[in-house]
């Protein structure tokens, strides 16, 4: 594939949706008797969105990104993507960790070629498509470097090259960028949101800062405290283009602070143990 062959999805009818019917996920017990985690989650991702799942701690927000990954086995529900219902992990759905997962011991080069030569491509092929991906999270100098010769903020960008260099259609983004220092995390969300416009993905992304769901997202769904529910599905009707003036707009301001509340109900409820 090349870097084309990416731009070329934004048109394509081909990005696949996320059905999520009646998923529950309990804890500790194989029957449902530990801690209930999610409880009758019904969710449409639709293809190509951007998604933002966000929630107080602890509302299973993770684990809801896992079912979807076949990370872990579902207990009860069912997740359907184009592929057919979720039972294990699938080359369609990847995921970009908070802490970057890349192997130490490898440059950013090899870190990259590795995912793709584990998928059979050939070693000239995957090189070659490896450096497209370095370009596109802006790396481009740094292909020998090792993960511990970089920022945190470049580790965290040769982790998403990595992850979208095997072409999932689906990626999953669990805090991305909750390690990164305010203003790397900044540069990342334009730099994220830029790379989906261009590629257009289905986007799970995790994550519990409003500012951040609302910059990146198209929808956002808002879980209640543990067990998990999904409470509000909310449209973020701003331009499609978003750089950092958005962030000065009264729609962004306002959508912002009226979510905040939502997400604050949430977490006053939970301390009172209202859930
Ligand atoms: N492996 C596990 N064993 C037992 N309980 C777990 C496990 N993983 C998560 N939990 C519990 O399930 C609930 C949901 O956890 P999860 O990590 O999915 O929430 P989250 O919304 O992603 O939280 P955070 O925003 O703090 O990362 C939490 O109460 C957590 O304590």
């Amino acid at each position: 594939m090349t870097m084309a062959a990416i731009q070329d999805r934004s048109h394509a009818d081909s990005g696949t949706g996320i059905v999520i019917d009646g998923v529950s996920h309990s804890y500790g017990s194989r029957h449902g008797s530990g801690v209930l985690a999610l409880d009758n989650i019904n969710l449409d991702i639709r293809e190509n969105e951007f998604h933002a799942l966000l929630g107080p701690s602890g509302c299973g927000k993770s684990t809801l990104l896992y079912l979807i990954g076949g990370f872990i086995p579902i207990q009860q529900g069912t997740i359907a993507t184009r592929k057919g219902k979720v039972t294990a992990p699938g080359p369609e759905r990847s995921i970009v960790f908070q802490n970057f997962a890349l192997f130490p011991w490898k440059t950013v080069l090899q870190n990259i070629v590795y995912g793709l030569k584990k998928q059979g491509i050939g070693a000239a092929e995957a090189e070659s498509r490896a450096r497209e991906f370095i370009n596109l999270v802006q790396l481009k100098g740094f292909e020998n470097a090792y993960p511990s010769q970089l920022s945190g903020g470049m580790q965290q960008r040769a982790a998403i090259a990595r992850t979208l260099a095997v072409d999932p259609e689906i990626l999953l983004m669990d805090e991305p960028f909750g390690a990164l220092d305010a203003q790397t995390r900044r540069v990342m969300q334009e730099e994220l949101r830029a790379i989906w416009q261009r590629s257009r993905k289905t986007v799970v992304f995790v994550t519990h800062d409003v500012h951040e769901a609302v910059f990146l997202a198209d929808r956002i769904s808002i879980m209640s405290a543990r067990p998990g529910r999904i409470q509000h599905v909310i449209d973020v009707n701003l331009p499609q283009d978003r750089g950092e003036e958005i962030l000065e707009r009264p729609e962004f301001l306002e959508l912002s602070e009226r979510i905040w509340r939502l997400v604050r109900e949430q977490a006053i409820s939970a301390s009172r143990g209202e859930h």
